[in-house]
């Protein structure tokens, strides 16, 4: 029987530990443009490390998870952030752990909303990609350069996620 894990609303601070919430926030607004546009300054920062890294853009287009969810991977990237922003106007699941002697500690689920992204911090432990409902594009700022910059992590025994409620 796995063990299932509970899905926790996404907020800054829940997610603190392991990286940025990319939301409007009233204590990031710069207005611009004439005061024709507010500008939610540096909500976060993408790192990269390592001679000849770059920071790139790209967009993943993800199919929906089925659920009940087994997750029995995670993964990190050692070599830079990864931030996910949702392009399709719907929510998504953000699974992250802590790490414990370079293995994923117990995993928490986030349900984020179609108005938040992710930045997750330099090798944080996370779950790839989890679109829900139908296929979602998302917009990803993460690393390109030399180097092996995936780390997986399968467990012995997988947990079990829920479909999350609207
Ligand atoms: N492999 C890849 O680029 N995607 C993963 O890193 C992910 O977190 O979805
Ligand atoms: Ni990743």
């Amino acid at each position: 029987m796995s063990e299932r894990l509970a899905i926790e609303p996404l907020t800054r601070e829940a997610f603190a530990p392991f990286g940025d919430v990319i939301e409007c926030r009233a204590d990031s607004i710069r207005m611009i443009n004439g005061g024709t546009t507010e500008r939610h300054h540096a909500l976060a920062r993408p790192e990269v490390v390592g001679e000849g890294a770059s920071v790139i853009l790209n967009i993943f287009r993800g199919q929906p998870r089925r659920f009940p969810y087994s997750l029995d991977m995670m993964e990190r990237h050692p070599l830079g952030s990864q931030s996910f922003s949702p392009l399709s106007g719907r929510p998504y699941l953000v699974v992250v752990s802590p790490d414990e002697d370079g293995r994923p500690g117990r995993p928490r689920v986030f349900l984020a909303g179609a108005h938040q992204g992710v930045n997750y911090h330099r090798n944080v432990w996370h779950h790839p990609l989890m679109a829900l409902g139908t296929v979602c594009d998302f917009l990803i700022a993460d690393r390109e350069g030399p180097g092996n910059n995936l780390e997986e992590f399968f467990f012995d025994n997988p947990y079990e996620i829920e479909e999350p409620t609207p």
